[in-house]
């Protein structure tokens, strides 16, 4: 089956105005190019965007997200976190795939997520697209173990914290759980984008996931974006997976 090629870009127009369709984010967590572009197919029409994460970019690399980038928006989730010379250096390197999302740490600081920003605009000015995301607290962390790191803070007021900081360092949005969406906006603004993982249909498990949602909920909450990954491509039929979660955000 031939991918249907969406030519249409999920930040041309106001975020407000995404169908629940553009909303959708699915992650494909697989180890190899050739799972990766079937599921790509199967969902094919389905979901607004693609994401090609750690496993599938240390597997395949730049060269395959730059074949799925020319059939699927992408949003490449490397979560780019070191000093920030060595970061601008990266996301100058990987920005040259120019991907729909890119992302990094916000606890690399605000230095660290300058140098992105600078990047991600340089890259712009030179007819990119992509748009840069600072992840704030990942939704596998609850209170306990934000505690064991030596954080006092609750995981939504630490979320925050980051999203500002990323606003003020130039970053276009960030990636948050759901519970977090509405502050976030609130200070932020609605343009400010929140990208939300940790999304599970009710009763699906939350596997490794500490702060999750249903889609219905996250929507409501402010989500930009809906991230989900195994309860659609572990699911018999992913496409209709991607379907259900769909028509339950409409
Ligand atoms: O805070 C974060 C940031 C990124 N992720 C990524 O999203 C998907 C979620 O997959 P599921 O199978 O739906 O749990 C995965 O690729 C993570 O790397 C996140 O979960 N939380």
């Amino acid at each position: 089956m031939i991918l249907r090629i969406i030519r249409e870009s999920p930040l041309s127009a106001s975020t407000l105005t995404l169908t629940p369709r553009e909303r959708l984010v699915v992650a494909l967590d697989v180890p190899t190019a050739k799972e990766a572009m079937a599921m790509a197919d199967r969902l094919s029409g389905r979901v607004g965007m693609l994401k090609v994460g750690l496993e599938l970019f240390c597997a395949e690399g730049p060269a395959f997200v730059k074949a799925l980038q020319e059939r699927v928006p992408v949003f490449l989730d490397l979560k780019l976190h070191d000093i920030p010379t060595t970061v601008r250096r990266a996301m100058e390197a990987v920005l040259k795939l120019d991907p729909r999302l890119i992302n990094v740490h916000a606890q690399g600081g605000p230095a660290m997520l300058e140098a992105a920003a600078e990047a991600t605009r340089a890259h712009k000015a030179a007819g990119g697209r992509t748009e840069l995301l600072a992840v704030t607290v990942l939704t596998s962390l609850d209170r306990e173990a934000l505690a064991a790191l030596g954080h006092a803070a609750k995981p939504e007021d630490l979320a925050l914290a980051y999203a500002k900081l990323a606003q003020q360092a130039g970053c276009s949005g960030v990636v948050c759980s759901a519970w977090e969406a509405s502050a976030i906006r609130e200070a932020c603004g609605e343009a400010f984008y929140r990208l939300t993982p940790g999304i599970r249909p009710s009763g699906a498990a939350t596997q490794d996931q500490a702060r999750v949602m249903t889609p219905a909920q996250a929507l409501k909450q402010g989500s930009t974006w809906l991230v989900v990954g195994r309860p659609i491509t572990h699911a018999a039929d992913p496409a209709a997976a991607a379907e259900a979660i769909v028509a339950e955000m409409a």
